[in-house]
């Protein structure tokens, strides 16, 4: 099942006007602290589900991980690449725009679209500010299809973002501890790292260590 049009239009949107607040000029502190500790293996390939076109990406292709974003607008994975260095191949594969510039594969397309066999060498997973992207059903969506996509043992890190009390506009969405524990910790290990500083404007980000559990874990 595919995003609903309106949340779909408003991040085309929102790409398209420069309204991308939530862009980092540089690698996210909690990625550099907490990854290093994981142990992930250099050539483990990473999923960054709805991924902008965060220079985290970037951090993690220099320390050999291959990476595979996925994300709606075409504007921010043209971006993405414009800032980066290296010759972009581009293809069409199972109805997403493919852009590839050294070691990063970018899936330019509905995340609801894209599915297991598209996922096979996948084993690390990075989640910065996807969940915050959706409206509350949709979450729930979320969470189901990367449990679906990712086998177990493998283990990343996520960071949401929590507004300020009454501050419940969106996107980007107030998702707060509970709801991240009721969203994954039916199918994944979740150890709550830390949580940022408030933000002037009242946001502030929470920290996770999580590994998809399996069946005999
Ligand atoms: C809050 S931004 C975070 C981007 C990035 N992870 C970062 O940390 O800068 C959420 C992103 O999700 C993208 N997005 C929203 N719904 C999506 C979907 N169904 N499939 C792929 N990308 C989506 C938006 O275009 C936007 O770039």
């Amino acid at each position: 099942m595919s995003e609903k049009p309106e949340v779909v239009n408003e991040w085309l949107a929102r790409w398209r006007e420069g309204r991308i607040g939530f862009h980092r000029d540089a690698p996210h502190p909690a990625l550099r602290r907490y990854w290093p500790q994981f142990g992930i293996p250099s050539e483990t390939k990473v999923l960054v589900p709805l991924c902008g076109k965060s220079l985290d990406m970037r951090w993690l292709a220099e320390r050999g991980h291959p990476v595979l974003g996925i994300e709606l607008s075409g504007d921010a994975l043209d971006q993405f690449t414009a800032e980066g260095q290296g010759e972009v191949l581009r293809y069409h594969q199972d109805g997403f725009e493919v852009r590839r510039q050294g070691n990063i594969e970018l899936w330019g397309g509905d995340f609801f679209h894209f599915h297991i066999e598209q996922a096979a060498e996948i084993g690390a997973l990075y989640d910065r500010a996807a969940l915050i992207a959706l409206p509350e059903a949709t979450r729930q969506r979320y969470a189901f299809h990367l449990a679906q996509l990712i086998p177990p043992g493998v283990r990343g890190l996520l960071i949401s973002l929590t507004r300020a009390p009454g501050d419940d506009r969106g996107p980007p969405y107030s998702v707060d501890t509970d709801e991240v524990r009721r969203l994954f910790a039916h199918n994944f290990e979740l150890t709550h790292l830390e949580d940022s500083e408030p933000e002037e404007n009242g946001w502030q980000e929470s920290v996770w260590a999580m590994v998809r559990q399996g069946p005999n874990m």
